[in-house]
């Protein structure tokens, strides 16, 4: 199995190596040369496997000969123990066609765990084969971050360095990062938005001898690996509870466009599945492209699903890049002008492919907030402002051929003052997090420029050694 980058002029590489690089070197991201495709009977023979082989054996079909089964195996059961649900991600029904996959019973609460906890085996596997260390920046709107610090705390081979945007992510969140104090772990608050740490990661990227001095590598979704890690819990859903022969729908809410691109990607792997429907909040780029080809940026407007404040979605690029053709030349053309207009100029008959597959809905605070009341009140559902807003956009496209299963992409207890406001209750945190209010913070503030996060970079990783 190889891997291309999206703009056409970086190295093919295999899946180890594409784990370790994170960004393409052209700026890119990277995508299978070709896809694995899976028969009906394959698909079926899959049923009913618990989650941790499951995954073993859709992580199998991306690793090619860089990590055999057996091994993949041994990470997976490792990477899922100690989530707090026998089914690691169970399916709730809602309502009538209606259903909720939870994503959230990992250790830090979010969808994120669900990739990260193997992503941090798979780096030390590699990392221990090669004898080699690398330093992992990486940004945050809120759940990427405490993820990545939980999968790689303590981990000799492994600095991790985190971005996330000064004030806005919920105070739980925050201190999710912030609290843990590991000599491998820096937290930098960033004076900006998550679209100003987004591009200051890549900008260290696009710094080719910083980048190879440092070892960079990366853990957003940017990192073909985190993808293929989220493709397991769609089959899941899709054999689990879609009867043989029928076809499933999700609904996601989504940011940076990783999520909904894993769901997209077992689909093209063969898995049946009928809709794709994509939750925004205000900051709606992915609704207005999906609902009438806009795709413009706007100024990042603070929200009760801080998360999805994004107006850059990184892995728009993959999915732009199939839609296209593979027209690498054409991707690389259309991802540039976007970045400098502010525009992206998506050819009208690309457009209407993703309207075939993709649909949009878009709630503002005051919707999120009434949906999360009457899930409470219709469904005894506590559904966090992220996962309330999938919800919505699931009942909005769900059709009586399909099983809708939206996505719960966190906790409520990561939002609790949105809980509080819409339902009354305040969600408790587990034992795990109980005392997290009073645990003691350590992070460092920068402003939005790219010396300042090298400078802090390389402080990080002399203090590592
Ligand atoms: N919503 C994310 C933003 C980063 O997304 P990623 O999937 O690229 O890691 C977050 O919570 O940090």
């Amino acid at each position: 199995m190889r891997y291309i980058s999206t703009r056409g002029e970086a190295p093919v590489l295999s899946f180890s190596d594409v784990l370790l690089t994170g960004l393409a070197e052209d700026g890119g991201l990277y995508l299978p040369q070709t896809w694995p495709s899976l028969s009906p009977e394959e698909w079926h023979a899959l049923r009913g496997l618990p989650y941790p082989e499951l995954a073993a054996r859709i992580l199998s079909l991306f690793t090619g000969d860089d990590i055999d089964e057996a091994t993949l195996r041994q990470l997976c059961a490792k990477a899922y123990a100690g989530f707090d649900h026998p089914a690691v991600v169970p399916v709730v029904q809602l309502e009538n066609g209606l259903f909720v996959q939870e994503l959230f019973h990992g250790p830090t609460l979010a969808f994120k765990d669900m990739a990260m906890q193997i992503l941090g085996h798979l780096f030390e596997h590699v990392l221990s084969e090669r004898d080699s260390h690398v330093t992992i920046v990486g940004a945050t709107s809120g759940d990427t971050g405490s993820a990545a610090i939980e999968a790689c705390r303590g981990r000799k081979r492994l600095s991790v360095i985190i971005l996330h945007p000064k004030g806005r992510t919920s105070e739980v969140q925050r201190r999710q990062m912030t609290t843990v104090h590991e000599a491998n772990v820096t937290n930098l608050a960033v004076e900006g938005t998550f679209d100003d740490c987004q591009d200051l990661v890549k900008a260290c990227f696009a710094d080719l001898t910083f980048r190879k001095d440092m070892h960079l590598s990366a853990v957003n979704s940017i990192n073909w690996a985190r993808i293929a890690a989220q493709i397991p819990y769609y089959v899941y859903a899709a054999l689990n509870f879609g009867a043989p022969g029928q076809d499933v729908s999700f609904a996601v809410p989504t940011g940076n466009f990783g999520n909904i691109l894993a769901a997209w990607a077992a689909r093209k792997m063969g898995l049946p599945v009928s809709r794709l429907c994509v939750g925004s909040n205000r900051n709606d780029i992915l609704t207005r492209f999906l609902n009438k080809n806009d795709m413009t940026m706007k100024d990042v407007v603070p929200s009760l699903s801080p998360s999805m404040d994004i107006q850059v979605s990184s892995n728009f690029e993959r999915l732009l890049f199939e839609l296209l053709d593979r027209d690498a030349a054409a991707c690389a053309r259309i991802m540039t002008s976007f970045r400098s207009s502010g525009h992206m100029d998506v050819p009208e008959q690309t457009w209407e492919k993703a309207r075939t597959l993709f649909s949009g809905l878009a709630l503002d605070d005051a919707q999120t907030e009434a949906e999360i009341r009457h899930l409470h009140q219709n469904s005894h559902y506590m559904a966090d402002p992220h996962s309330a807003i999938g919800i919505a956009a699931g009942r909005k496209f769900r059709d009586k051929n399909s099983p809708m299963i939206a996505v719960a992409t966190a906790h409520p207890a990561k939002f609790p003052d949105a809980m509080v406001a819409a339902t009354g209750i305040h969600p408790a945190l587990p034992e795990h997090l109980a005392d997290l209010f009073s645990r003691k913070e350590y992070y460092e503030t920068i402003p939005a420029t790219a010396d300042a996060v090298k400078n802090a970079v390389r402080t990080a990783v002399a203090n590592t050694h």
